[in-house]
């Protein structure tokens, strides 16, 4: 994720210099002032495969392996993007929260509150000291790996300076779409959003499962049921089409669509999808508390 969100945030970066050089207004441009990129990871061979996927875009990039500490003093803004356990260890590091004072951290981390990464960081137990570390919580998904990412930022209490908040929408803006909603609403949105496309690629391969069964090669299902996919959420989010509305539109009566439709409710595949959100979203409200097996504990 942090070498997806990274990439977007550069190749926005890259689009901006050439509109800006082709431009002949002399209004500012609103593009934020980003131009060094320093890369933090804990296994060496992750220095190369970040040079990989970002070298090309011909920014300064630096790579450091096990020394947070470094990338954290040199940075003015922080992407924290590291599994959720493993937060405690890098944010109580000495020395860490003097290198983030005055800064923004950006946590992606799933189900880890505002709270949790601040106590984390200021363990003495007194709190965000006046001028120390802002931190602001967002949810991408995956899908930041073609620039159309679903993020949701948390809006934050006390807000954000407007700059501060500009440069935090700049950069989840470059990998997608974004929304700005309260703490909390950050577990469903992990769950619809941070989850979705794992669970939408399940009836993706399903449809084009049965496609093949029915004959279809196994490619062109694929990207049949792809673009079909593609071709349903552009009605919605491009057309405004409610849902409900799109389905009736397909099914003509006595036709095939409605025969189909039919056994998706037979098969609570409505139930199903929903209770998958509910369910994904309790799981994620408790993976910032350091559970284990938090998915065994429900039938
Ligand atoms: N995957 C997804 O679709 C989404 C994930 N998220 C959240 O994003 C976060 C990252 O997920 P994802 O990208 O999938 O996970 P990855 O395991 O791919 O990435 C985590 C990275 O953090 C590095 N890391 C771990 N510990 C340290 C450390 N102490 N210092 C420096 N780097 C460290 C890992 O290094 P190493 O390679 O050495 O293990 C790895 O490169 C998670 O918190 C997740 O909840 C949010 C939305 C969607
Ligand atoms: O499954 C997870 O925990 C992460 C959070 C969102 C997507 N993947």
């Amino acid at each position: 994720m942090g070498i997806a969100i990274m990439g977007g945030v550069m190749s926005s970066l890259a689009s901006a210099k050439v509109q800006s050089s082709l431009s002949t207004s002399d209004t500012p441009s609103d593009t934020p002032n980003l131009t060094n990129f320093i890369a933090c990871d804990a296994w060496a061979p992750a220095e190369e495969k970040v040079k990989a996927a970002l070298g090309h875009y011909n920014f300064p990039l630096k790579t450091l392996t096990n020394d947070n500490l470094t990338g954290a003093r040199e940075g003015d803004i922080i992407l924290l993007s590291c599994k959720p356990h493993g937060v405690k260890d890098i944010l109580s590091e000495p020395g860490m929260r003097d290198a983030l004072h005055g800064k923004i951290l950006v946590s992606i981390l799933a189900g880890v509150t505002q709270e949790q990464l601040e106590a984390a960081l200021y363990s003495d137990g007194k709190g965000v000291p006046e001028g120390g570390c802002r931190i602001v919580r967002v949810m991408p998904n995956t899908a930041s790996f073609v620039r159309e990412s679903m993020s949701v930022i948390q809006k934050t209490t006390p807000p954000l300076e407007p700059s501060q908040l500009n440069l935090v929408r700049f950069i989840f803006s470059s990998i997608g779409r974004v929304v700005e909603l309260p703490p909390a609403q950050m577990d469903v949105s992990t769950a619809l959003c941070g989850s979705g496309p794992a669970f939408f690629a399940l009836i993706l391969e399903a449809a084009a499962d049965g496609a093949v069964a029915m004959g279809l090669p196994r490619a062109e299902a694929q990207m049949m049921a792809a673009q079909t996919m593609r071709g349903t959420t552009g009605l919605v989010l491009e057309g405004g089409e409610h849902p409900g509305v799109l389905r009736d539109k397909v099914s003509t009566p006595g036709g095939c669509t409605i025969g189909g439709l039919l056994v998706l409710e037979e098969g609570a595949v409505r139930g199903a999808v929903s209770r998958a959100i509910r369910e994904a979203t309790v799981v994620a409200s408790q993976l910032g508390q350091g559970a284990k097996n938090v998915n065994g504990t429900r039938h």
